[in-house]
């Protein structure tokens, strides 16, 4: 299939928002959004980085790069809207292939309501899949990083560690016939972003948030660096998925800190509205569990400590690093 026939083939026929002007056809997409604030991020999906062969079919490969877009939508506490897709292809992926891989990204366009209005087709010697993202938020009620306060408790959505340990069972043989195979494979390959939820916490006034790509321990960092606080965390309150305990003792606990890619949502709200985000969640079918929380301590504003059985120590953010 040449170019132009293969654009032709994943243009949409109908978009979903009536704030896409332009779609797919012309030099550039116009969108409209009226009296809200337009959240936009790009993120972008190397083989042999984020993926292989032998880590995710096609179809995966589409859901989870956009999957990652979605979820810095929600970190942001907007509705995404509409995405680009840059995708260099190798010579030697087939038609079907490429036409999976937009399978994969149309199913969770459509879970989450999202239109394709544009992109590019290069080739090249490896599969890369950059996706641009566009959202809205309401009027100065985007999520900061920077938004974390003293006395605040510190929450995270849903199990940390899935991905990494749905990675290592791909990867590592002495873990491939582990149980729950199913279940850690789909964490790694369809995280599920947590929108709902994030646009849910709108009744709160403040809210920090940030999601987890690269692991909690680099997340919270972040959080702290931003905000210019402390944050303590509970190790023993880091919520695990029952899977994770057939792993070693250490890969359990590199997989919960550093593993990353579970899109979950780290952050913090006021302890007056703690009950009020964990009726949010109970609403928007999320699991929330309090790991901790922030202090202002001048001495150690922007560092995390981690504390084990009353032991405390400083958690460096040792997350997945693309330059060192
Ligand atoms: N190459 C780049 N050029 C410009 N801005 C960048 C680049 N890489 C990252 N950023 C910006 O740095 C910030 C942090 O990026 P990143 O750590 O990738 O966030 P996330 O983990 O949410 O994807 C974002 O504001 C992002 O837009
Ligand atoms: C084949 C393979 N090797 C290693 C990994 C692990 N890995 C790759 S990138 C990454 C971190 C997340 O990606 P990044 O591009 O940093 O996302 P961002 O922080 O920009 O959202 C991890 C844990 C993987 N997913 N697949
Ligand atoms: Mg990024
Ligand atoms: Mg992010
Ligand atoms: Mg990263």
């Amino acid at each position: 299939m040449d170019e132009f026939a293969f654009i032709d083939s994943i243009k949409q026929t109908k978009y979903r928002h009536a704030s896409v002007i332009k779609g797919i056809g012309d030099d550039a997409a116009v969108f409209r959004e009226n009296y809200q604030d337009v959240v936009t991020a790009v993120d972008t999906f190397v083989e042999n980085v984020h993926f292989s062969r032998k880590t995710m079919a096609p179809f995966h490969i589409g859901y989870r790069v956009l999957a990652a877009n979605i979820s810095d939508m929600a970190a942001m506490g907007a509705t995404p809207k509409s995405y680009l897709i840059s995708i260099v292809v190798p010579k030697d992926w087939t038609d079907e292939e490429l036409q999976e891989i937009y399978q994969g990204m149309n199913q969770i366009a459509k879970e989450y309501r999202l239109d394709l209005i544009g992109g590019d087709t290069v080739s090249g010697n490896e599969l890369v899949v950059s996706v641009t993202i566009n959202g809205a938020v309401e009027k100065n009620k985007a999520r900061y990083r920077s938004h974390v306060r003293a006395g605040d408790v510190l929450f995270v959505t849903g199990t940390l560690g899935d991905s990494a340990a749905g990675l290592a069972v791909l990867l590592r043989e002495e873990f491939s016939e582990f149980t729950n195979k199913d279940y850690l494979l789909s964490r790694h390959r369809q995280p599920t972003p947590r929108v709902e939820f994030a646009k849910g916490l709108a009744e709160i006034d403040r809210v920090a948030l940030n999601d987890i790509s690269d692991g909690i321990a680099s997340e919270a960092n972040e959080l702290a660096k931003a905000s210019n606080i402390t944050i303590h965390v509970e190790k023993d309150k880091l919520p695990k998925h029952e899977a994770l305990e057939q792993f070693p003792q250490e890969d359990q606990l590199e997989f919960l800190l550093n593993g990353g890619e579970d899109f979950e949502l780290v952050g913090t709200v006021s302890e007056e509205n703690w009950e009020k985000a964990k009726e949010i969640a109970k609403k928007t079918k999320t699991s929330i569990t309090k790991i901790g929380y922030a202090t202002d301590v001048n001495t150690t504003n922007g560092h995390v400590f981690l504390y084990t059985n009353g032991e405390k120590e400083l958690l460096k953010p040792s997350g997945y690093t693309h330059r060192n």
